[in-house]
């Protein structure tokens, strides 16, 4: 890929660290194109008291320490007026601790003294248009700037989000896909808010696999991410090899992360997203592709468009995630 002309586009990850956040993490931080001006956390694979705990840890892995975390919201968008208060927290994707139960040393660097959200909305005013959130768990802390910032939604560049299960049966249960059924109405608030949203969802990061042999292949690599990723990859292969018959683990963040980096990675189709927020099919994502006028008025009538990628160049992405975290 080459480097992107003129200045870095500036990202900031929204992040439940998390085996795959870790690898779309280094990832990033290893990509010119790219420049990563803060993290803000989330619960989801772990609670957020960990994933902001796990963000700094891995920025201290990756030597840049320099770039800010904000800790993000604790629950859900409709917490006080939701029934079932309960998160829902992967650990058995990616180990207690969230990294592959390795118990690496607490991190020595703290979370700055502002909300995720607050910082959210502060970085896309302070350059307008320029900023791309790349949101790798529930959309809590995006929904929050969408309603306490109104000029968010045209502050901020796009919003890339690793989440839904288009036309596909969802891996939480058939219907909802993980990072949508953390927070439903969180969701909803974010498909239909106006922004430029593209959402990368597992209708496609299925079809990027990262196998065991490829797995060999980052172990031949002496680079310090590589034998890091390799230490906590073991958890996360072996759920995979319990829960799926593919041999090898999803590339579900890296891939979100690669097509906000390259576009061109992907194709994608237009329309009204709306989110199931509650019954048997919480968590269900539609897209409604505003090719039939429906006589009468639906839930999906004259909401903005979005746009959902369909399909992906899983080699070129699988090539990349391994060449710039062998380097
Ligand atoms: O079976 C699962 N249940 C819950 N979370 C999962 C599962 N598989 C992967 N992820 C996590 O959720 C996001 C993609 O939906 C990814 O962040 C992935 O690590």
């Amino acid at each position: 890929m080459a480097a992107a002309a003129g200045e870095p586009k500036k990202i900031i990850i929204d992040t439940d660290p998390g085996i795959d956040d870790a690898m779309a993490i280094f990832v990033a931080l290893r990509s010119p194109e790219v420049e990563v001006i803060g993290l803000t956390t989330i619960y989801g694979n772990v609670y957020t008291t960990l994933a902001t705990r796990n963000a700094l840890h891995l920025l201290e892995v990756a030597d840049r320490t320099d770039i800010p975390v904000a800790e993000g919201s604790h629950v859900t968008i409709t917490f006080c007026t939701q029934e079932d208060k309960k998160l829902r927290i992967a650990d058995f994707v990616h180990g207690a601790d969230g990294l592959g139960n390795q118990n690496f040393p607490p991190p020595e660097g703290k979370p700055i003294d502002m909300s995720a959200t607050h910082f959210l909305v502060e970085q896309a005013k302070l350059y307008p248009g320029k900023v791309t959130v790349v949101a790798l768990g529930p959309l809590t802390n995006i929904a929050l700037a969408i309603q306490q910032d109104p000029s968010f939604v045209k502050n901020i560049g796009q919003i890339v989000l690793l989440g839904g299960a288009f036309a596909v049966n969802g891996n939480v249960n058939p219907a909802a896909e993980a990072n949508i059924f953390g927070d439903p109405d969180a969701a909803d608030i974010v498909f239909t808010s106006g922004a430029d949203v593209l959402a990368v969802g597992i209708n496609v990061t299925h079809q990027v696999i990262l196998t065991d042999s490829d797995r060999e292949t980052l172990a031949s690599s002496k680079g310090k991410f590589a034998q890091y990723l390799l230490k906590i990859l073991e958890v996360y292969f072996n759920y995979h090899h319990d829960a799926y018959s593919t041999k090898g683990v999803y590339l579900h963040d890296p891939t979100a992360m690669l097509a906000a980096i390259n576009p061109s990675l992907i194709t994608y189709v237009e329309g009204a997203v709306r989110v199931q927020t509650n019954g048997i099919t919480r968590g269900l994502t539609l897209l409604y592709n505003k090719q039939k006028r429906f006589a009468e008025i639906t839930k999906w009538s004259d909401q903005p468009s979005v746009k959902v990628a369909v399909t992906v160049d899983a080699p070129a992405v699988l090539k990349l995630v391994l060449e710039r975290l062998m380097e």
